[in-house]
């Protein structure tokens, strides 16, 4: 386990989770939890400390067609895509737990048609099993790559239940009011412009909301190559990032947006002998 910038002061703290049982190659890097939690979300200043943190820890980011490549040479390696989600949504869901009581809570998934919205549905499996009360809604329609579609199927027949966006916003946004954990899998690295209007009306809502959000590999609405954000990108508590850290978790004018971005390991750097970051 490699600890990126364990030694350097403007890193306040670096979590490795293999130390707790957990994933190996998980590397937190974690800004002031006050400023985190309370300003970052809510859209206040940033500290320059916080931006030499997320500076420095983003050296080693990778752009979406790099990971594409990483991935890919994963799955070539023997490590298929249907389980880099699998690990991904579990490490993810893993996270969560160790911060929250799970069982009980009220958590909304938000998914989106692509693999970001994969993680989302395992994430929801993972969290129903541990006892939380789950709801996902599908903010775009139903999802359209294989693993997601997949996925999908399983919280399906986990009995989850769904809202969708097309025609229960209203509930979507009352679960938004009174959920207390939300996971946001709307867009991942695949996102690019702008905020479509349904969608930017519940992002308004979580941004203004009580729950602790954390939002899989991007806040949705951030660009993760160029770091250009909507300005209604969801505001997370805990960005976790998978793999490595992506372009936008080290820019100024996304890291807002972040909170505090933590990198998860999906197993990667074990078929291709790379490091987490
Ligand atoms: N190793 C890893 O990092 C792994 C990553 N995983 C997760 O997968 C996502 C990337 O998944 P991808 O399917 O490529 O992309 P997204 O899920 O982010 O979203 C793609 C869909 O979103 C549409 N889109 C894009 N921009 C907009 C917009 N402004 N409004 C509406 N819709 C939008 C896009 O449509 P296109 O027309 O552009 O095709 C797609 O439909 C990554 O971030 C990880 O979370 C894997 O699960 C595990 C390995
Ligand atoms: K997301």
């Amino acid at each position: 386990m490699i600890c990126a910038g364990k030694d350097t002061k403007t890193i306040k703290s670096c979590y490795n989770r293999s130390e707790v049982g957990g994933c190996s190659n998980s590397i937190w890097f974690r800004s002031d939890k006050e400023i985190s939690m309370e300003t970052l979300r809510r859209g206040g200043e940033i500290s320059m400390e916080t931006l030499k943190d997320k500076q420095f820890s983003g050296e080693k980011a990778v752009t979406a067609a790099q990971m594409k490549e990483i991935e890919r040479r994963a799955d070539q390696a023997g490590l298929s895509y249907y389980q880099m989600m699998e690990n991904a949504g579990t490490r993810a869901s893993e996270f969560i737990a160790e911060h929250h009581p799970i069982a009980g809570q009220k958590v909304l998934i938000l998914c989106g048609r692509g693999n970001n919205g994969g993680d989302g549905f395992v994430v929801a499996r993972k969290l129903e099993k541990l006892g939380a009360r789950v709801s996902i809604a599908l903010l775009e329609g139903e999802p359209k790559t294989p693993d997601s579609i997949e996925n999908y199927r399983l919280c399906k027949e986990l009995n989850i239940p769904f809202l969708s966006g097309a025609g229960e916003s209203d509930a979507i946004l009352s679960q938004v009011k009174t959920a207390e954990i939300i996971v946001d899998g709307i867009f991942g690295t695949g996102f690019h412009g702008i905020l479509g209007e349904k969608v930017r009306k519940v992002t308004e809502q979580i941004n203004i909301s009580i729950a602790s959000v954390y939002a899989l590999d991007m806040p949705s609405g951030v660009n993760g190559d160029s770091g250009e954000a909507d300005i209604d990108s969801i505001r997370a508590d805990y960005t976790l990032s998978f793999h490595r850290m992506k372009p936008a978790h080290t820019m100024m004018k996304a890291i807002e947006y972040c909170g505090d971005v933590v990198c998860l390991s999906i197993g990667i750097e074990e078929v291709l002998k790379e490091e987490c970051h």
